[in-house]
């Protein structure tokens, strides 16, 4: 049997849990011996290597075909890659890491509660400010398609924010937002409401894997992840 790579967050929020997981499956991922390699074994088993790399780098290592699967949000997965629902399966949902990608607007649009009042405040929004409607937003790809291809909203400007997304309309660098949210207490906290038809996206951690050509050890452990989150997902009374 080939080695199958399985890529899994070196850091930040989705790491521990994502090794949690794996170790609940049955792969036990064992640390590298220097703590600077970004490469791991999984014990007892000489048919895996593991890949630290960060979450994002996740998404575009799955898009370049260089791993046979990774574990990473899906926001990722759906921004980072024009074409993911046609390349790349989520194998098994994991059932932690939940955000939502949102459209939300200041709280004191009174009038703005649906996707289609947003359409035509961005279609009269140049008569009334002399410039098109700003969103601010790291998901460029997921705005278009909810603006223009779900919605026919073509009227407005993307304003690529890298960080404090929320605080983009209240500094004046941008009318609305997309981001993610989890709590929603960064959106209270900035005053801005979700629309009612506003979620673009509901992400949660998920092994990634190609449509096809899946390695069997990487389809035995999707399986296994599957079934416990199906499990924490719905626990016995
Ligand atoms: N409250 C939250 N804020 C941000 N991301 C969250 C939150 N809850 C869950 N996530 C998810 O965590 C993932 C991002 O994880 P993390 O912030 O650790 O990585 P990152 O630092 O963005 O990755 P990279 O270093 O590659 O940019 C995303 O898939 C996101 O949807
Ligand atoms: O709905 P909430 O629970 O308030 O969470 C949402 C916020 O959390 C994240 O930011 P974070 O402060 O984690 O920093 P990051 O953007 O660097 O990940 C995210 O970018 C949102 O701003």
């Amino acid at each position: 049997m080939s080695i199958a790579t399985l890529a899994v967050p070196s850091k930040g929020r989705l790491r521990e849990t994502a090794l949690e997981r794996l170790a609940q499956a049955g792969w036990n991922v064992v640390p590298p011996a220097d703590a600077r390699s970004y490469r791991a074994t999984v014990r007892g088993r000489d048919d895996v290597e593991v890949a630290f790399l960060s979450a994002s780098e996740i998404a575009r290592e799955l898009g370049a075909g260089r791993i046979d699967a990774g574990i990473t949000g899906e926001d990722l997965v759906r921004e980072g890659l024009a074409d993911s629902e046609d390349r790349l399966d989520c194998a098994a949902r994991l059932g932690f890491g939940h955000a939502d990608v949102v459209v939300a607007v200041p709280e004191a649009w009174f009038d703005v509660e649906t996707m289609a009042d947003l359409g035509e405040v961005a279609a009269g929004f140049r008569a009334r400010h002399g410039r098109r409607l700003r969103i601010a937003t790291k998901y460029w790809r997921l705005t278009q398609r909810h603006f223009s291809q779900e919605h026919g909203i073509q009227l407005y400007r993307i304003i690529e924010s890298l960080g404090a997304t929320e605080g983009a309309p209240a500094a004046g660098q941008a009318d609305i937002i997309v981001d993610i949210t989890s709590t929603g207490s960064t959106l209270r906290a900035n005053r801005l409401k979700i629309l009612s038809d506003g979620v673009i996206l509901r992400s949660e951690a998920c092994l990634f894997t190609a449509k096809q050509g899946v390695p069997p050890q990487i389809a035995a452990i999707a399986a296994r992840l599957s079934a416990n989150g199906q499990k924490k997902a719905a626990p016995s009374r």
